[in-house]
C-alpha cells in the first residue's frame, strides 16, 4: 500500500508525518523503526501521526525511533499546527491538538499564507516525583543527588507530559552523550525511562542545551526538554520566572516562558520535503 508522507522539523528535530485524518496507519510501533532509519528508510527522529479527534482539531501520536510511543512532543506539535493550516485542514490560527498528555492550545504565526512559527501552551510543569515518574525522595527533585555510572549528579526532574531529567554542567558539548545518555535513559530511578538534558547557563535569560531523548538518542532539539530545562533553571535560581528564556539547541533556538499557570514555548516549524513510501 502506497502512503504519502511529509518530512517536517522544528530546530532540526525531524519526524516523518502521516495524514491519518481519513486513513488509519498500520502498526506504527513496527513501521516507525524502519521509516526512521536514515539509511534504509525516510530518516527521522521518529514518526508522527495526525489523526481525527473528538475533543480538538486533531490528535497527535508520536513514535520514537525505537517504536516506543511518546506522550508529548514539543517540536512535533508545532509542525502538526503548521501541517493542519498549510494543508487547508483548518482555516484558523488558534488551534487545539489532543495528545496523550492532554489537549494543547496553539497560536500560529503566518506569513504569505504559510505558518512560520508557533506558540504552544504546554500546560503546567509537573514536579511531584511519582508523577514524573522518578524514584527520588521528597515533594520535588530539585538538585537531587543521583548516582549514574559511579558519578553523583545533581538532577532536577520535571514532567512536561513526558519525563525529563535536567543536569546543569559547565559545557554540554563536552559531555560524552553517546555513553552517558543511555545510562540515564535506562537508570532504575526512571521506571518509564527518561529524556535527559545537559544544560549550561549563559546568562539569566539564555541556556545552552543538549539532549539524549528516550527512544531516539541525541536529537538536534527537544521542545519538551527545552521547557523542562527552563523550569529547572528557575527552580535552581539561574533564571527568573515569567520571563522569556532563550534555549540554544544544536538545531536552533526556542523561546520558553515558565509561569505559575503554564509553560509557553515558541519556535519554528518547517517542511523539508514530501514523498511516498510502500507500507
Ligand atoms: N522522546 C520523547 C518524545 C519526543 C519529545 C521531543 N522530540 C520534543 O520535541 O518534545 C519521549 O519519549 O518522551
Amino acid at each position: 500500500m502506497k502512503r504519502r508522507f511529509t518530512k517536517m522539523h522544528g530546530c532540526g528535530n525531524d519526524y516523518v508525518y502521516f495524514d491519518c485524518m481519513e486513513q488509519k496507519f498500520p502498526e506504527p510501533e513496527k513501521n516507525a523503526v524502519w521509516i526512521s532509519d536514515r539509511h534504509r528508510g525516510v530518516g527521522g527522529d521518529g514518526i508522527i501521526l495526525i489523526c481525527p479527534s473528538e475533543v480538538a482539531d486533531a490528535k497527535m501520536r508520536i513514535f520514537n525511533i525505537d517504536g516506543s510511543e511518546g506522550r508529548m512532543c514539543g517540536n512535533g506539535i508545532r509542525c502538526v499546527g503548521k501541517f493542519l493550516y498549510d494543508k487547508g485542514i483548518v482555516h484558523k490560527t488558534e488551534l487545539a491538538v489532543e495528545t496523550l498528555s492532554g489537549v494543547k492550545r496553539l497560536s500560529l504565526q503566518v506569513e504569505d499564507g504559510a505558518v512560520t512559527s508557533v506558540t504552544v501552551d504546554m500546560g503546567p510543569a509537573e514536579l511531584v516525583p511519582e508523577k514524573i515518574p522518578v524514584h527520588l525522595p521528597g515533594e520535588r527533585a530539585v538538585g537531587a543527588p543521583l548516582e549514574v555510572d559511579g558519578e553523583t549528579y545533581a538532577v532536577t526532574c520535571v514532567s512536561m507530559g513526558n519525563p525529563h531529567c535536567v543536569v546543569f554542567c559547565g559545557d554540554p558539548d563536552a559531555v560524552e552523550l553517546e555513553k552517558l545518555g543511555p545510562r540515564f535513559e535506562y537508570h532504575p530511578a526512571f521506571p518509564e525511562r527518561v529524556n535527559t538534558e545537559f544544560v549550561s547557563v549563559e546568562d539569566s535569560h539564555t541556556l545552552h542545551m543538549r539532549v539524549w531523548e528516550r527512544g531516539s538518542g541525541e536529537t538536534m532539539a527537544c521542545g519538551t526538554g527545552a521547557c523542562a530545562s527552563v523550569v529547572a533553571a528557575v527552580l535552581n535560581g539561574h533564571c527568573p520566572k515569567d520571563k522569556d528564556v532563550t534555549v540554544r539547541l544544536r538545531g536552533g533556538d526556542l523561546s520558553i516562558r515558565y509561569t505559575d499557570r503554564t509553560v509557553w514555548m515558541t519556535g519554528e516549524a518547517k517542511i523539508a520535503f514530501e514523498g511516498e513510501i510502500e507500507l
